[in-house]
C-alpha cells in the first residue's frame, strides 16, 4: 500500500477536485461519514456527550460533518472551535453553517481561559473527536491549539483523530512541539508516512485508511509503500512440477570465525528453508569440521584461513573464484570476526562479485569506511545494517540513526548506490532510485542473536532463485517477521530460538501463499492499517 506526504496528499486531493471533476466539499462529506461509520464501530457502546475540538482549517470542517451525523444520529454533540466563527471559510463553512440550521451547538473558544472552563465539559464527555489539525500542519503548535492538545491528552477521555492527531508530522512521525495520543485515527485515501513511522505509529492509535473517493491510481506518484501480503505474493518463485534442484539456483555463503560457526549455519539453512536449490557456506577450513557436522543439507567448502586465527585470509578470494561457476548469489558476512585480511577479502569480493550478493554483520562492519567503493560493484549489492553497524557506515551516532531511521536509510542507499535494509523495529528497505517500503512485520522475539543470520539467508535465498534484489530484500523481511509473528502467536515475543525461526519458515511460506494467514496478516494490519 502506497504511503504518501502531505504535500502528495494535497496534490491528490486537488487533482481529484479539478481533473476528476469531485467538488471538494464532496470529498468532505466522504471524509466525515466514513469517520462517523468507523466512530460508531470503534465505540459500539458509545455515551454523551461526545465533543468535537476543532480547529479552522478544513481538519475542523470534517469535525462538523462528523458532528452532524452524531447529532442526527441522536447523540449529543458539543462543538468546541477553536476559531471565531467569521474566520471559517471554504466548504469547513459551509459545514459550520449546516450545524446551525440543526442547532448543534457550536461554542467560540478563542482564549486559554474560556478554554479552562470547558475542562469539565472534556473529563465528563464520553469520547473527543481531535479535528484541530489535520495535514495542513506547517508549524510548531503553539498558542490555544497547544493549550488544546496538551488538555485533550491530560484527560483520560479516550480520543478519535480526524486524519491525524493534530501536531502530529504526517512526514516525519514527529510531533510538531506537541501532538495528541490517539486511540483511533481515521485517515483518508491512504496512510500517511509520519503516521507509519515512529513515534507516531504509537500516537495514531489503531489506524484506519478509508477511500473518499480519491482515484487509487493517483498514489503512483508515491515511491513509499508499507508491507503488504497481497502486494508481495506475486514474489514467490513458483515451483514447477518439472522442477529440480537447479532450478532455484546456489547460493554461495562466506561466513564464520572462531566462535561464530552458528551464523553461517543458520545463513544456510535459511536459504534453503526460502527454498534454493543449493548452498555453499565458505568457511576457514579449521572450521570445516564443524560446520560439516551443524550442516546436512548445506554443502561446506573450506577456504585458507589466516595463521592461527581461524578467520578467512585474504588468499581464499582465489579459491572463492575458483567455486563460481554455478553459483547465482552471494551472501557475506554472519560472524565472519573482523581481521584486517577478513576486511579485505570482503571489500574485495563485494567489488568484484557478479552475481548479487547480501552484505550483513561483520561483512557491513569490512566496508563501513568504505562505503563510497560499493558504488563500484560490479552486481547489485543489498546491505543489511541493524542501527550500530549502520552509524558505522553513515559515521553518525545510533541516536541520530534511530532520531531519523527513513532519512539514514535514503542517504545510505544514495551513497552507496546499494539497496539498504535498516533493521529495527518497523525496518526500512530503501533503493538507489529513491523507492521505499516500511515494514509490517516481527515482534521483539526477533531482538535476539541469529535472527539477522536467517534473514541473510532468506534474502540470499530468494536471490539465488533470481528474485529481483529489492522485491526479496522486501519479500524475505517481511516473511521473518511473519514467521516470528506466527511463533509468537502461541508461544510469545520472548525466548524464541533462529533455529525455531527457521523450522517454521516453509509452514508460513505455504500459508502466506496461499493466503491462509488471515488471523495474524489481519493482526498486522489491525496494528496498523486496515483498508
Ligand atoms: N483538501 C481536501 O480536499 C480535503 C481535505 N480534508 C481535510 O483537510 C485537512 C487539511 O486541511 P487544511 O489544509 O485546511 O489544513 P488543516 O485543517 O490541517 O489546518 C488548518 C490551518 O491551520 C494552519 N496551521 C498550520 N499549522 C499550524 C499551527 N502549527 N498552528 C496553528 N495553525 C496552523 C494552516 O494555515 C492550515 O491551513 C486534512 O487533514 C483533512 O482532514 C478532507 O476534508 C478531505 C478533502
Ligand atoms: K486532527
Amino acid at each position: 500500500m502506497k504511503l504518501l506526504t502531505a504535500a502528495q496528499m494535497r496534490q491528490l486531493d486537488q487533482q481529484t477536485i479539478a481533473e476528476i471533476g469531485i467538488p471538494s466539499v464532496v470529498l468532505m462529506e466522504n471524509a466525515g461519514r466514513t469517520t462517523y461509520q468507523i466512530l460508531r464501530r470503534e465505540f459500539p457502546e458509545l455515551g454523551e456527550p461526545v465533543v468535537v475540538l476543532a480547529g479552522r482549517g478544513n481538519n475542523g470542517g470534517d469535525g462538523f460533518v462528523v458532528s452532524r451525523y452524531l447529532a442526527n444520529a441522536g447523540f449529543e454533540v458539543v462543538v468546541l472551535l477553536l476559531a471565531e466563527k467569521s474566520q471559517i471559510g471554504g466548504d469547513a463553512r459551509i459545514n459550520l453553517e449546516v450545524l446551525e440550521h440543526l442547532s448543534v451547538p457550536v461554542r467560540e473558544v478563542t482564549s486559554a481561559a474560556a478554554l479552562q472552563e470547558q475542562v469539565p465539559l472534556l473529563k465528563s464527555a464520553a469520547l473527543l473527536v481531535d479535528a484541530i489539525l489535520g495535514t495542513g500542519l506547517n508549524s510548531d503548535v503553539k498558542g490555544l491549539y497547544r493549550d488544546a492538545v496538551v488538555l485533550i491528552n491530560e484527560v483520560a477521555t479516550p480520543v478519535l483523530a480526524i486524519d491525524i492527531p493534530s501536531g502530529l508530522s504526517a512526514d516525519t512521525g514527529q510531533p510538531l512541539g506537541m501532538a495528541v495520543a490517539a486511540d483511533v485515527t481515521v485517515t483518508y485515501g491512504f496512510p500517511k508516512i509520519g503516521q507509519i513511522l515512529p513515534p507516531g505509529r504509537h500516537l495514531v492509535g489503531r489506524l484506519w485508511q478509508v477511500d473518499i473517493s480519491i482515484p487509487p491510481d493517483l498514489a503512483e506518484i508515491s515511491v513509499m509503500e508499507l508491507s503488504q501480503a497481497s502486494g508481495l505474493r506475486q514474489f514467490l518463485p513458483r515451483r514447477p512440477v518439472d522442477s529440480h534442484k537447479g532450478t532455484f539456483g546456489h547460493l554461495f555463503v562466506l561466513a564464520g570465525s572462531v566462535g561464530k560457526t552458528g551464523a553461517a549455519a543458520l545463513c544456510g539453512e535459511a536459504a534453503l528453508r526460502m527454498g534454493a536449490g543449493l548452498v555453499t557456506v565458505g568457511v576457514p577450513a579449521s572450521l570445516n569440521p564443524i560446520l560439516e557436522v551443524k550442516l546436512t543439507e548445506a554443502m561446506t567448502l573450506p577456504l585458507t584461513e589466516v595463521q592461527g586465527v581461524q578467520a578467512l585470509g585474504k588468499r581464499a578470494l582465489e579459491e572463492i573464484a575458483a567455486d563460481w561457476p554455478g553459483k547465482t548469489a552471494l551472501a557475506v558476512g554472519p560472524g565472519l570476526g573482523r581481521h584486517p585480511e577478513t576486511v579485505e577479502l570482503v571489500r574485495q569480493l563485494v567489488r568484484r562479485s557478479t552475481l548479487p550478493v547480501v552484505v550483513d554483520a561483520d561483512g557491513l562492519n569490512a566496508l563501513a569506511h568504505d562505503v563510497d567503493s560499493i558504488r563500484e560493484a560490479a552486481a547489485p549489492v543489498i546491505l543489511t545494517p541493524h542501527p550500530g553497524e549502520m552509524s558505522r557506515l553513515l559515521g553518525a551516532t545510533t541516536k541520530d540513526i534511530q532520531a531519523d531511521r527513513l532519512g539514514a536509510a535514503r542517504e545510505l542507499a544514495e551513497r552507496s548506490q546499494a539497496i539498504v535494509v535498516l533493521k529495527g523495529a518497523q525496518t526500512i528497505v530503501a533503493s538507489p532510485m529513491g523507492k521505499v517500503m516500511i515494514n509490517t512485520t516481527g515482534n521483539p522475539a526477533l531482538a535476539q542473536g541469529g535472527a539477522g543470520d536467517v534473514l541473510t539467508g532468506m534474502i540470499g535465498g530468494l536471490l539465488a532463485q533470481k528474485v529481483d534484489p529489492f522485491n526479496a530484500a522486501c519479500l524475505a523481511i517481511y516473511l521473518h517477521g511473519l514467521t516470528a509473528d506466527v511463533q509468537a502467536a502461541w508461544q510469545g515475543d520472548c525466548g524464541l530460538l533462529a533455529s525455531e525461526l527457521l523450522d517454521q519458515i516453509p509452514h508460513v511460506i505455504k500459508e502466506f501463499a496461499s493466503g491462509a494467514l488471515p488471523h495474524i496478516e489481519e493482526h498486522i494490519c489491525y496494528r496498523l492499517v486496515i483498508s
